[in-house]
């Protein structure tokens, strides 16, 4: 068992942590500040520490260097995602930008405490973390005219191993997914821009971070923007920074996401949202290497890989209007489809099982998938492809109350819930049981709706408002009629 300390001011989100980390078998001391942690604690006591970067008296940030040896990990919006990268520059163990989810943060607390624990001397319980310590930073391709657009060239020359089913967390043993194993390895030492296109949930995140981890720029921040988070007024000064006074609001200087990726890959995410204006200083930045904040003359040098992702089909876009042809063609340099699961036999129930042999090797008793639940996993069409798949097994490992998993577990044959472009259903849901964080998001939602403005509610979860309102849309959580 660790004992962790969780610096949180949010209460519904503190408690709902602090469930978690202990299903985990963790033992978890609670505090709404660092000065509240201070008075009843020695910070340096803890086998790791996690905090919001926004607190109440000293921002999160300020926790490093004063943990002992204990790694520090923040969680941050997209707001304060610059504040985390320079305190992971400055000895922070890592950050989580929200919203992430019960699986992503699990799996990061495990990853530190057991590198504390082999640095300490300790046999490890899980593989090896790639240190911290700069790599000397790449330099920066010259720039280039815009390069005709390739796939990824095929991948004979880097064959996967015969028994090569997981790649960096990536698991899939059918031929399309050892494909896009190999495409990653190929693309990962590269320079170039890389496009990255599946259906919602197929993995476009986790198969970015692999491309990081595997690429000579694994020890400098990866920074991830989702574009659909940010409101459109925002997103040009968060991604290349502002001068002060260049908006209304901008009382200070301020850099942007794109520099405090520097040395590093900046995903973004969901690229087809970009409005066109922000399209256009992107594609000056893929041209010429540089950043120019909103309302500056000057330009920046910044040594930055940047992979885009997207569910939408840009050359759709491209066609009626909606997105730029030059920036399509500059992005897709070096492009990688991920397959719907259902088009990757065998994966789903390869990735069922992994999900549990994971919870083994954090301790918990083993748990195994009956063979009707298999058939069940390997049958179903998984609309939201892996997402969807961890959210069933997520449930059916609560349902099954450490017996087998069965088909029925699973909520296979529960009523779908609305699609993102379905009309919010009239009726409240009833609250679902919460094994995940998106159980956490609904309560927060539901207990705070009546007398918190949508602004208020999307700031203490750390979102922008129209990530909120996506967020409803997509778990069928009806704003109250006023
Ligand atoms: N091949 C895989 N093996 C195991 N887990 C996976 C795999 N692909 C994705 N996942 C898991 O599925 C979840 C969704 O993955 P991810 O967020 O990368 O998908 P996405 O395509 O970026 O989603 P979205 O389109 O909604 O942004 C994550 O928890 C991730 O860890």
């Amino acid at each position: 068992m660790s004992r962790i300390l969780l610096i949180e001011d949010e209460i519904v989100i503190r408690a709902e942590l602090r469930r978690l980390l202990s299903r985990h078998g963790h033992a978890v001391v609670e505090a709404g500040s660092i000065a509240e942690a201070e008075a009843g604690h020695d910070l340096s006591a803890f086998d790791l520490v996690l905090a919001d970067v926004r607190l109440p008296g000293a921002p999160g940030t300020e926790l490093v260097g004063r943990c002992g040896s204990a790694p520090v990990v923040l969680m941050t919006s997209y707001a304060t995602v610059k504040a985390a990268v320079e305190a992971v520059k400055r000895g922070a163990a890592d950050y989580l930008s929200k919203p992430f989810d019960h699986d992503e943060l699990v799996a990061l607390v495990e990853h530190h405490l057991a590198s504390a624990r082999s640095a300490r001397g300790a046999l490890p319980e899980v593989a090896p973390h790639v240190p911290s310590s700069a790599a000397p930073p790449q330099s920066v391709p010259p720039p280039q005219s815009v390069p005709p657009p390739q796939s990824v060239p095929p991948p004979q020359s880097v064959p996967p191993a015969p028994d090569d089913d997981e790649l960096e967390g990536m698991v899939g043993g059918s031929a399309a997914m050892r494909e896009v194993f190999a495409q990653v390895r190929k693309v990962a030492p590269s320079e170039a821009t890389l496009l990255v296109v599946g259906e919602g949930g197929t993995g476009k995140e986790t198969l970015s971070r692999a491309v990081h981890r595997l690429s000579p720029r694994r020890q400098q921040p990866f920074v991830l923007v989702q574009c659909a988070a940010i409101p459109d007024a925002q997103i040009e000064g968060e991604l290349f920074g502002y001068e002060a006074g260049a908006a209304a609001g901008a009382l200070t200087a301020r850099a942007g996401l794109c520099e405090a990726a520097e040395g590093g890959t900046l995903l973004l995410d969901e690229i087809g949202e970009l409005p066109m204006k922000v399209q256009a200083r992107l594609l000056r930045f893929l041209q010429t290497g540089e950043v120019r904040r909103v309302g500056s003359t000057r330009a920046r040098r910044a040594d930055v890989r940047l992979i885009a992702a997207t569910h939408r089909d840009l050359g759709a876009m491209v066609r009626e209007g909606s997105f730029r042809s030059d920036l399509y063609f500059r992005l897709r340099v070096l492009e990688i489809r991920l397959p719907p699961l259902r088009e990757r036999p065998g994966d789903a129930v390869r990735i069922a099982e992994s999900l549990l042999k994971r919870r083994t090797r954090m301790g918990q008793a083993p748990l195994a998938l009956s063979a009707e639940a298999r058939a069940a996993i390997a049958a179903a069409a998984w609309p939201g492809n892996v997402r969807e798949l961890e959210n069933a097994v997520h449930r059916a490992v609560v349902l099954a109350g450490g017996s087998a998993i069965e088909r029925a577990h699973l909520g296979l044959d529960d009523p779908p819930r609305p699609s993102p472009s379905a009309p919010p259903a009239p009726q409240r849901e009833a609250t679902p049981p919460s094994d995940s964080l998106e159980g956490y998001f609904r309560r927060f939602v539901l207990e705070h709706q009546d007398e918190l403005t949508e602004t208020e509610i999307a700031r203490r979860l750390g979102i922008s408002r129209k990530a909120l309102w996506e967020r409803r849309q997509r778990l069928g959580i009806p704003r109250p009629r006023s």
